[in-house]
């Protein structure tokens, strides 16, 4: 779950800002963001988030917002699977709003090239040395076979043996194996969060059209050349990136408010 956790943090910060809109459920006529393109049959970690928060009604009623437990979630997730670890500002509250056409426009799809790639990232006034950095999250997780089926047969600039490996488990044609999973990282454990997705790309074993974009003989090769070949220079770039991705358009003072329940405004 912990990557599960990471990716929604990003999924919600790149949507009207870090204020837990990915949460909220389509009931009646209210629509969420969780049918986007992106979201759907995709991101998970939505029951973790309500049992955290659950237990903090508990103990704490009425005090800390959805959008700050999955601030808190990403962080304590990133450690656990052996990352590195920072202080979450905290003070986001809740949205009463969700968009759904952002979520379609805002979150970057896999099949992106590296210009689209650093202006979704600049939108949000993230740097590409950021986009880099954040990247770096797919050290950890998960891909269905959809998001990758077309970099494995038909992009040219990827290793043969790691498409052929890739190929037993995503058949060509769609959608026999779409939902299949692989790991991000060919290399280290999905569980594990390292560097090795970095040198992973200088293979060119990168699983997505878009991660293998970040190397492919343009302005962040060198970055990722350094990223695999220094730890603590990953883990302090990727702290600093999430800190800035984690104070996106924050709703505070009395804009928003503190969710009872994090899939639906309060009454
Ligand atoms: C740069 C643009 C990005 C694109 C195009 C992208 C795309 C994707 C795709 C297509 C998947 C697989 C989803 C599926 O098959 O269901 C995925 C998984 C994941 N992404 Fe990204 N992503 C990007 C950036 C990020 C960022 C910035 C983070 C976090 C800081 C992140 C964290 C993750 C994680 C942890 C997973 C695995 C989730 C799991 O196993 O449940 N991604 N991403
Ligand atoms: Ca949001």
């Amino acid at each position: 779950m912990g990557a599960s956790l990471l990716r929604l943090h990003f999924h919600d910060c790149f949507v009207q800002g870090c204020d837990g809109s990915i949460l909220l459920d389509d009931v009646g006529s209210f629509v969420g963001e969780k049918t986007a393109g992106p979201n759907k049959n995709s991101v998970r970690g939505y029951d973790v988030i309500d049992r955290i928060k659950q237990t903090l009604e508990q103990m704490c009623p009425g005090v800390v917002s959805c959008a700050d437990i999955v601030a808190l979630a990403a962080r304590d997730s990133t450690f656990l699977l052996g990352g590195p670890t920072w202080e979450v500002l905290l003070g986001r509250r809740d949205s009463t709003t969700t968009s759904l056409a952002d979520a379609n426009t805002d979150l970057p799809a896999p099949t992106s090239n590296l210009d689209v790639l650093i202006s979704a990232f600049a939108k949000k006034n993230l740097s590409p040395r950021d986009l880099t950095a954040l990247s770096g999250a797919h050290t950890v997780g998960f891909s269905q076979c959809s998001n990758f089926r077309d970099h494995i047969y038909n992009d040219t600039n990827i290793d043969t043996a790691f498409a052929a490996l890739r190929k037993t488990d995503c058949p060509a044609a769609a959608p026999a194996g779409n939902t299949n999973l692989s790991p991000l990282d060919v290399e280290t454990q999905a569980d594990v969060f390292d560097n090795a997705y970095y040198r992973n790309l200088v293979a060119r074993r990168g699983l997505l059209h878009s991660d293998q974009e970040l190397f492919n003989g343009a302005s962040q090769d060198a970055l990722v050349r350094q990223y695999g070949n220094n730890p603590a220079l990953f883990a302090s770039d990727f702290v600093t990136a999430m800190i800035k991705m984690g104070s996106i358009s924050p709703l505070t003072g009395a804009t928003g408010e503190i969710r009872l329940n994090c899939r639906v405004v309060n009454g």
